[in-house]
């Protein structure tokens, strides 16, 4: 399976109406865009005509019902989404949420037609620990459902240290972690070769290059770096470049 390369940009909390006109100008033949705006923009975005992919940040593992506040991966496909952002760690910390949730979140959103973008990634402490590669390893036994294939699910390796930090992990550090997620995955899935590896943590026009040209990187999940166009196009040319 040939998949395209992914470009995705999660604008976290960031963002109203105003902000969509940053999107009105991406896109690419060569490559995927995608634009996982706050939920309140995600209708907007998708009813606007542009040529990104539009995604959400989080979804919830059940269909409908009495849940104040949640969204269901339905209501997400039906405002236009076809991703979504599962486990970030941003929401494994400010929510709790564990693998076990993650995964029943994914299952959710595969049942509604979406595609996933599961998230793993150490803190320093776990890093400076050694534990890296272990804690990637259970992350992903834990979050990645078994309906997961190549066609529904996208990884992205984020380390915790270098999101919205200016530190990026450095090439032998991202190859060494995506190999063994390829090594991991492919122990599950029989399409394990096809499913995208994203890597996410300060991506920035200045570093994309060097983050592609990465074996077992096929796209990024970028966060700052994806809210002013100026910022994005660069990176996906430079994703072009690599495909
Ligand atoms: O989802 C995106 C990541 O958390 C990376 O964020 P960042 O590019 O601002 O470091």
């Amino acid at each position: 399976m040939d998949m395209k390369k992914l470009a995705a940009g999660n604008w976290k909390m960031n963002g109203t109406r105003a902000a969509l006109a940053e999107v009105d100008g991406l896109g690419s033949d060569r490559v995927e865009v995608l634009i996982c705006p706050p939920a309140t923009l995600i209708a907007p975005l998708a009813d606007r005509g542009s040529r990104v992919l539009v995604g959400g940040q989080d979804c919830d593992a059940r269909a409908e019902g009495a849940h104040t506040g949640d969204i269901a991966a339905a209501q997400l496909l039906d405002a236009g989404a076809s991703h979504v952002i599962l486990g970030h760690s941003e929401r494994r910390a400010d929510h709790g949420e564990t693998d076990a949730q993650v995964a029943a979140k994914a299952v959710a959103a595969h049942q509604a037609g979406l595609v996933t973008i599961i998230c793993v990634g150490e803190t320093e402490a776990q890093r400076d620990a050694g534990e890296t590669l272990a804690v990637i390893a259970a992350q992903l036994a834990g979050s990645v459902p078994d309906c997961a294939t190549a066609t529904n699910t996208v990884v992205a390796y984020e380390p915790v240290w270098a999101i919205g930090t200016g530190r990026t992990a450095d090439a032998s550090q991202i190859a060494e972690v995506h190999g063994a997620m390829r090594q991991t995955l492919a122990a599950r899935f029989a399409d394990a070769d096809g499913m995208r590896l994203l890597y996410g943590g300060s991506v920035k026009a200045g570093n994309a290059a060097e983050i592609f040209a990465i074996p077992n990187v096929d796209g990024a999940l970028v966060g700052g770096a994806s809210l002013k166009a100026a910022d994005f196009s660069p990176i996906i040319a430079a994703l072009e470049a690599a495909q």
